[in-house]
């Protein structure tokens, strides 16, 4: 099996905090975005669908200038609205095969899969480019998620041709042994977001995927 990586999934995979102040809000991701990620996802779970419209708009340009993809979380329709890079579906979100209808094959499509092996490969085969596990660890942002074990990471590795997202309780300093066990993107809220210096924290993720070997067993 051939790994769909049109889009170079790879690295850290920013999420950005509830942030209700508009102005903060760009400040943090302004800052964050010069450490590098690979991606950045637009989330907020607290605030009305058309303040989260205004939101999203002002990250994709801040996305734009900085050449980094974005994913829309939960909504297809913010997604599309504002013209982001894809989507990011969990559970309660919609059918993952009836959005990548709706994106077409050029935006990304990613899945939650917890700690649930049958999703990923329903995520797979739906059309997903990534699929997501965790929490890998104990999540500030979200202390009640499940958690899933590392070995799923190698596992979606070797069996999917996607990428593999994690994301729960990350920190520069467990990054290296997710990268080891076999994700792709480490996506991360408090650890850089919360940081004094969040553009340094993010930077500071670029050691574990040069350090972290590319495992061994990737499908052909
Ligand atoms: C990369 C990534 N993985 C998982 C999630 C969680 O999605 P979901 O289960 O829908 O929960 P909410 O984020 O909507 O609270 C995610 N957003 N991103
Ligand atoms: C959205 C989500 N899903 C599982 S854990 C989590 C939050 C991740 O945030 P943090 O990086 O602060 O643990
Ligand atoms: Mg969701």
């Amino acid at each position: 099996m051939t790994r769909r990586t049109e889009h170079g999934l790879r690295g850290l995979y920013l999420v950005t905090p509830d942030e209700a102040d508009d102005t903060r809000l760009v400040a943090q991701v302004e800052a964050a975005l010069r450490g590098g990620p690979a991606l950045l996802q637009y989330r907020n779970k607290l605030l009305p669908a058309e303040r989260r419209h205004t939101q999203a708009a002002a990250v994709l340009a801040l996305c734009r200038a900085a050449g980094v993809p974005l994913v829309v979380n939960d909504s297809v329709d913010l997604a599309l609205a504002i013209g982001a890079d894809g989507v990011h579906l969990g559970r309660d979100d919609g059918d993952p095969a009836a959005a990548r209808a709706r994106l077409g094959t050029g935006r990304i499509l990613g899945v939650s899969c917890y700690d649930e092996w049958a999703r990923a490969e329903a995520g797979a085969r739906a059309g997903a480019d990534y699929v997501a596990f965790g929490a890998m660890f104990a999540s500030p942002t979200k202390p009640a998620a499940v958690r899933a074990p590392l070995e799923l990471l190698g596992r979606a590795r070797r069996e999917l041709g996607v990428a593999v997202a994690a994301i729960g309780g990350i920190t520069v300093d467990n990054a290296p042994q997710l990268v080891a066990a076999g994700a792709d993107l480490l996506a991360v809220i408090s650890d850089v977001f919360a940081a004094a210096d969040p553009a340094a924290r993010a930077t500071a993720y670029g050691q574990a995927f040069r350090a972290g070997p590319v495992p061994a067993a990737r499908p052909q």
